[in-house]
């Protein structure tokens, strides 16, 4: 596992709207880092998502598990349905980032990028289920991989943020509204990531 940086900075490109995106890195040592993510990965109920592209139907390059307190819009599923039951490590880690964004999340999404090939393309968490103006806290976990985000009229305004393992990212503002973000594929080798994305969900 690659190292927490001692430089909360380091993982930013400079210029980085701070009203759209918060960084905290080290939430977790590395010690706890490790054993959250295996937990993860073997105990979640993953599922590969399928979408319609065009006449063709594909599944999602990464696995995907949501929790939530009640029956919600299911970003797994993309209906309405009864979310998984809080396990009290998700439930530990929502507690610790409430404090943190000063918001009462309802509900979580996890993401597990087993290696390079998968990715999560350009979107907005723009759903009506969200609001306008979401604050959503993604906690990562396991490989370093890049958050891209671009202005969605001017697709040359962009930034990158490196989600180091145990970090926390607030994402706010009209980042939702007005821009993109992406976890875009690498040729490099890479471990595996799990992504968790706090949300409240109306
Ligand atoms: O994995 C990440 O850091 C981002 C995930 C994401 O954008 C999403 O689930 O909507
Ligand atoms: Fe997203």
């Amino acid at each position: 596992m690659e190292q927490l940086s001692f430089f909360p900075e380091a993982g930013q490109t400079p210029g980085l709207p701070v009203e759209l995106l918060e960084y905290h890195p080290g939430l977790f040592t590395e010690k706890e880092c490790g054993l959250l993510l295996q937990k993860f990965i073997i105990q979640s109920p993953w599922q590969q998502k399928v979408v319609r592209m065009y006449d063709k139907e594909v599944v999602t390059p990464r696995l995907c598990a949501w929790y939530a307190d009640q029956e919600t819009y299911d970003y797994t599923s993309l209906r309405r349905s009864a979310p998984n039951k809080w396990t009290p490590e998700l439930m530990a880690i929502k507690l610790k980032v409430e404090k943190i964004a000063k918001v009462k999340f309802n509900s979580v999404l996890l993401n597990y990028y087993r290696d390079g090939n998968d990715s999560v393309a350009w979107h907005s968490d723009n759903e009506n289920a969200l609001g306008k103006y979401p604050v959503i806290a993604s906690v990562s976990f396991g490989q370093v991989r890049s958050f891209d985000i671009r202005f969605k009229e001017d697709h040359s305004e962009k930034y990158s943020i490196r989600l180091e393992s145990g970090s926390l990212m607030i994402m706010k503002g009209n980042l939702q509204q007005d821009w993109e973000h992406r976890i875009a594929k690498s040729t490099r080798p890479m471990n595996a990531r799990v992504n968790l994305t706090f949300r409240v969900v109306i």
